[in-house]
């Protein structure tokens, strides 16, 4: 048990979900086509991992690890795959007074659209959030 004081007030954490993809040069041997990358980051500088002790990341029921955990930044899966689906990401706190927050995602392959400093291709959604926490530790 953390023997830190708790602070009064609510403290708003922003964060960013959701997915990058690019197309595979050549389709696998699976019909995969695509690999994307999955995750959860601050939206400002600060680390997630200052109040985050781990991220669970729940995929489509057919993939061999559907449900994978990551403890350590950043907190993200990156597997490939053929199509879209939804995925959901439950955030586990260090305070352990602090219930997991939940959030869904729908996994995106083929728009919108970004091209990278390379010039290479990518499709990117991302959601914006708002953690708070009352009476932190
Ligand atoms: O696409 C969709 N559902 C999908 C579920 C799983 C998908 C996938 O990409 N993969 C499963 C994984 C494996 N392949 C081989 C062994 S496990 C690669 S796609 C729906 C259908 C209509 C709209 N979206």
């Amino acid at each position: 048990m953390s023997n830190k004081e708790r602070v009064d007030g609510e403290f708003i954490k922003p964060i960013i979900y959701g997915n990058r993809a690019y197309r595979l040069p050549e389709k696998l041997p699976n019909n995969h086509t695509h690999r994307w990358t999955v995750y959860v980051r601050s939206y400002n500088n600060e680390k997630l991992s200052n109040y985050v002790r781990k991220v669970q990341f729940k995929i489509h029921s057919d993939y061999k690890n559907p449900i994978q955990v990551v403890e350590n930044e950043p907190f993200e899966i990156t597997e490939t795959g053929w199509g879209e689906f939804h995925v959901q990401i439950k955030l586990y706190f260090i305070d352990p007074m602090e219930r997991q927050v939940l959030c869904t995602h729908y996994l995106v392959l083929h728009q919108p659209e970004y091209s990278d400093e390379n010039g290479s291709k990518f499709v990117m959604k991302e959601c914006y959030d708002e953690i708070i926490f009352v009476n932190p530790l």
